[in-house]
């Protein structure tokens, strides 16, 4: 097929982790596709030069809160895949600019689908539209008829349930030139592999401390977490069977998962970083549950007193510590009853391409050797 005779896709936040290992994946995988539009607000310049003979990957700057960027780069293709979003559980960003990415972006997903005759729409949506909820209940190998008690107060599983609620409520609609408009949504667990910022965080933390973890949480929490690569391969699966089963896809929501090994979330971590000579300090938490809810407290008052000043956003608040210490699974085949979906990557693999990239980090990363001389003999 020669450029141009395909389908264009649109994949928007395209730059970012999951979306660049998407454009990758499509790249790959996808042989009907002539053009790949990834937008995103900051773009990496690296994914242009992806391009071959058979598929153009455009890079478009633009900002999905704003219709008229989002229609633009809309016009005239048949497919959208809607991963950008602003991803802040820490108050980083002020709540009203979450909605405003989150919601608001997507509101003009859907505006621009239906003005420009788009007919296809697969949304990344999170698991968070579930859970874990602030009352801890624990969601133990759930699937997505599981009931729970669902109740949102943080700003983004707030603006994401939003999100998702809109992309279902238009599956069904008519677009521009009489057609119907056809969403689904997948609800990935929390993802990991290459280029994941918060495993990053992880390591350099663990850097400063002689490569010791100190365990924190209780390793009988478990979390289901998903392979970025089998997430983007989800997605392209999605895409590609809500345009021959409509009828099956459409309105449907799937949660994202795969053949990862249920552990709490600091030993699924240490799953890579112990292959850096990482050590996990404690078989049980070494502080007590309602010293770190304290910790995660005084995060918050600091925050609030030096806001105006710096962005205190640390990894612990009262809010990330309720999730990390909330079972949260899910085993489910839905996705694969109702297109096929089989992980891409075996558990083995995702580890091992983690794992090569976790070092990686160590070669490549002069900071991180500075940590690292400074403390090498600490956990010895
Ligand atoms: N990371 C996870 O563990 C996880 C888990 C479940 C679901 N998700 C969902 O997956 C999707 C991708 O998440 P990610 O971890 O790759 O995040 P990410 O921050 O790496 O990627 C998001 C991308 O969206 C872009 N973006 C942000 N604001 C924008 C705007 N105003 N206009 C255009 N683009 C904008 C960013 O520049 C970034 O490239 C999100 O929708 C997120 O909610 C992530
Ligand atoms: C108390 C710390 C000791 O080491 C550990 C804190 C870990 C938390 C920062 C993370 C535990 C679970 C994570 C979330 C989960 O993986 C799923 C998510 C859904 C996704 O849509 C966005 C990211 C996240 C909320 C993710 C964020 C980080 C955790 C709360």
């Amino acid at each position: 097929m020669t450029a141009g005779s395909g389908q264009v896709y649109v994949v928007t936040g395209g730059c970012g982790f999951l979306g660049s290992h998407l454009v990758r994946m499509l790249l790959e995988h996808e042989k009907n596709i002539s053009e790949i539009r990834v937008f995103d607000l900051h773009l990496d310049e690296s994914l242009r030069t992806l391009s071959n003979d058979r598929v153009r990957v455009r890079l478009i700057s633009g900002d999905i809160s704003r219709l008229a960027d989002v229609q633009e780069a809309l016009h005239g293709s048949h497919l959208v895949i809607h991963t950008a979003s602003l991803v802040d559980v820490w108050g980083r960003v002020p709540a009203s600019k979450i909605t405003e990415v989150n919601v608001t972006g997507t509101e003009n997903v859907l505006q621009a689908c239906k003005e420009e005759g788009v007919q296809y729409l697969v949304y990344t949506s999170s698991m968070e539209v579930v859970g874990p909820n602030i009352h801890g209940d624990h969601f133990y190998r759930g699937n997505e008829d599981t009931e729970y008690r669902i109740y949102h107060k943080e700003p983004y599983p707030l603006s994401k349930a939003k999100a998702e609620k809109l992309v279902l409520e238009a599956n069904g609609i008519k677009i521009k030139g009489g057609k119907m408009l056809y969403t689904c949504s997948l609800r990935p667990t929390g993802i990991y592999g290459e280029g994941h910022e918060l495993m990053k965080q992880f390591h350099r933390q663990g850097l400063r401390t002689g490569r010791c973890v100190f365990r924190a949480l209780s390793p009988a929490i478990e979390h289901g977490r998903v392979y970025v690569g089998n997430v983007a391969w989800m997605h392209l699966l999605a895409a590609r069977q809500l345009q021959i089963h409509p009828s099956t896809l459409g309105g449907q929501v799937y949660f994202c998962y795969d053949s990862s090994p249920y552990k709490s979330y600091e030993d699924f971590n240490m799953e890579f970083l112990s292959a850096c000579g990482f050590k996990i300090i404690g078989s049980r938490p070494l502080v007590p549950y309602f010293l770190l809810y304290l910790l995660a407290l005084l995060n918050v008052l600091l925050q609030w007193v030096l806001h105006g000043f710096i962005t205190y956003a640390p990894i612990l608040n009262p809010y990330t510590l309720a999730v990390a210490s909330t079972t949260f699974t899910v085993q489910t085949d839905k996705a694969e009853k109702h297109f096929g979906y089989q992980p891409l990557y075996a558990w083995e693999e995702a580890k091992m391409r983690t794992i090569t990239w976790v070092k990686s980090l160590e070669v490549s990363g002069k900071d991180l050797k500075d940590v690292d001389e400074k403390s090498n003999y600490c956990c010895s």
